[in-house]
């Protein structure tokens, strides 16, 4: 709706769009990805970590940064779900950071089925008084015990499917070719360029 009105009345929008994270290692790959595609300005926020479906998480946050950005802004959940556990983690930065890369692996000892899926979901807001709108990218893989660098979250335990390498093991352009993040962003950047908007990169 709000994308259809942009486009409809050629709407320049006043203000530049902001991403919102905590998370440098994120930040860096939505630039490596985005390249000069969509000009963005980053904002470091720790927003809450909230419970439910991925979907639903990904919007509030855009909500709440929309309110305190108050202005358009660009927001991502992302989550590993192991398949045998019917989705779960789900994975919250807390859980993730409690019990490591070891109690991941550890959680599927008992089946079969170490098949998982990285999920990401990008939402984009114009502002505190529009409706969020989401877009999801998804990578199926399976969980190993760890391989390569440890600098970004649970890299080191997903190999992606079709690939030898985790994804910490990947050179950085193979993984941003290939990833949940990637694919979200594809769909982001048809959406800003079907919708026309004009952000204005200057206050
Ligand atoms: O401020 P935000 O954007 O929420 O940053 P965050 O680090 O809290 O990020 P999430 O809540 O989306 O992610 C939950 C966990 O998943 C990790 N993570 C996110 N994307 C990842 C990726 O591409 N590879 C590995 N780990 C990732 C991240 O480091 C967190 O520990
Ligand atoms: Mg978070």
């Amino acid at each position: 709706m709000a994308a259809a009105a942009a486009k409809a009345s050629g709407l320049l929008v006043q203000r530049p769009v902001t991403f919102v994270t905590g998370n440098a290692k994120k930040l860096e790959e939505v630039r490596a990805i985005l390249g000069q595609s969509i000009p963005f300005q980053s904002l470091k926020l720790d927003l809450p970590e909230l419970q439910g479906e991925p979907e639903e998480i990904s919007k509030e946050k855009a909500r709440l940064a929309a309110i305190q950005v108050n202005g358009p802004v660009l927001v991502e959940d992302t989550c590993l779900c192991f398949n045998a556990l019917k989705g779960l983690p789900g994975m919250c930065k807390w859980f993730l950071q409690k019990i490591g890369h070891e109690g991941l692996n550890n959680l599927l000892m008992a089946y079969e089925d170490k098949s998982a899926y990285a999920l990401c979901a990008f939402s984009f807001a114009l502002g505190p008084d529009t409706e969020p709108i989401t877009f999801l990218g998804k990578t199926l893989g399976k969980i190993i015990p760890p391989r390569g660098p440890t600098d970004f979250g649970w890299d080191p335990i997903f190999q992606p499917d079709g690939y030898e390498q985790t994804y910490a093991e990947m050179p950085k352009e193979e993984k941003n070719k290939i990833s949940h993040r990637y694919k979200a962003l594809e769909m982001v950047k048809s959406h800003f360029a079907e919708a026309g908007y004009n952000f204005q990169t200057n206050r």
